[in-house]
């Protein structure tokens, strides 16, 4: 039977452990693409393997490198819109013209043991999340400025022109935000950024 996270789920900071009895814990993860969230999260678990990360569905192509229930589910629309109107995802948005959005039944499992779960997210994702879970933790990344975070976006060299301007307008509006979470940090050193998320993830 399928267990419901229901928005009345208490999601404790200190309920972390494989072996609590405790509810789990909900982190929400969100800043602007090119930010350096990727990177950051693939650092952390290379030191700490045992960190859950959910994986989305998303009905963007693939990335040289990306494996599918891996990175993502890579899904087409028709599969996606299935998936909303069966209510198999906790959250979903649409972002630079294609769909994301996260699995319910993996998360709900892993809270359900006790676990922390980390969802990294665009904007309105991690709002529909804090709706509906006031509890989660919400984190959002900062580049050390806009002129940085454009250049990371361009070396990373995974997107057209097209794909990197609608990116960046939506930056703009995502930093805005970024006094909606609990804990800003800003990706300049990256093993400073690194330390700082071990630190509340950990
Ligand atoms: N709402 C929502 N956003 C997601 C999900 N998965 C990924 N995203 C966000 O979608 C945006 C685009 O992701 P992606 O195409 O992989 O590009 P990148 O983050 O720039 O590398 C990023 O802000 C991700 O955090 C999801 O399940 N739900
Ligand atoms: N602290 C950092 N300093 C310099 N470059 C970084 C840093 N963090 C990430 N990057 C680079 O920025 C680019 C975007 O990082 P990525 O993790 O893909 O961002 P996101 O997942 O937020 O879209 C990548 O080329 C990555 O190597």
């Amino acid at each position: 039977m399928t267990q419901t996270l229901s928005p009345n789920a208490s999601l404790l900071p200190e309920a972390t452990s494989e072996h609590s009895t405790s509810p789990g814990r909900l982190v929400v993860l969100t800043g602007p693409s090119g930010v350096g969230k990727g990177t950051l999260l693939k650092r952390l678990r290379q030191q700490h393997p045992d960190l859950y990360l959910s994986t989305s569905a998303t009905t963007r192509a693939p990335r040289e490198g990306e494996e599918h229930g891996k990175d993502y589910y890579f899904v087409t629309r028709d599969r996606f819109e299935e998936m909303i109107a069966a209510g198999e995802l906790l959250e979903w948005a649409e972002f630079a013209g294609n769909y994301y959005g996260t699995p319910r039944q993996p998360v709900e499992v892993q809270i359900e043991r006790g676990n922390q779960v980390i969802l990294e997210i665009e904007l309105k994702g991690a709002r529909q999340v804090a709706q509906s879970f006031p509890e989660a933790f919400k984190i959002f990344i900062v580049p050390p400025s806009p002129e940085e975070l454009e250049r990371r976006i361009r070396d990373r060299g995974q997107d057209d022109e097209a794909a990197i301007t609608r990116r960046l307008a939506r930056s703009r509006v995502e930093l805005d935000a970024a006094d909606e979470f609990d804990l800003q940090i800003v990706n300049d050193n990256l093993e400073q950024a690194v330390a700082k998320l071990a630190d509340v993830l950990l």
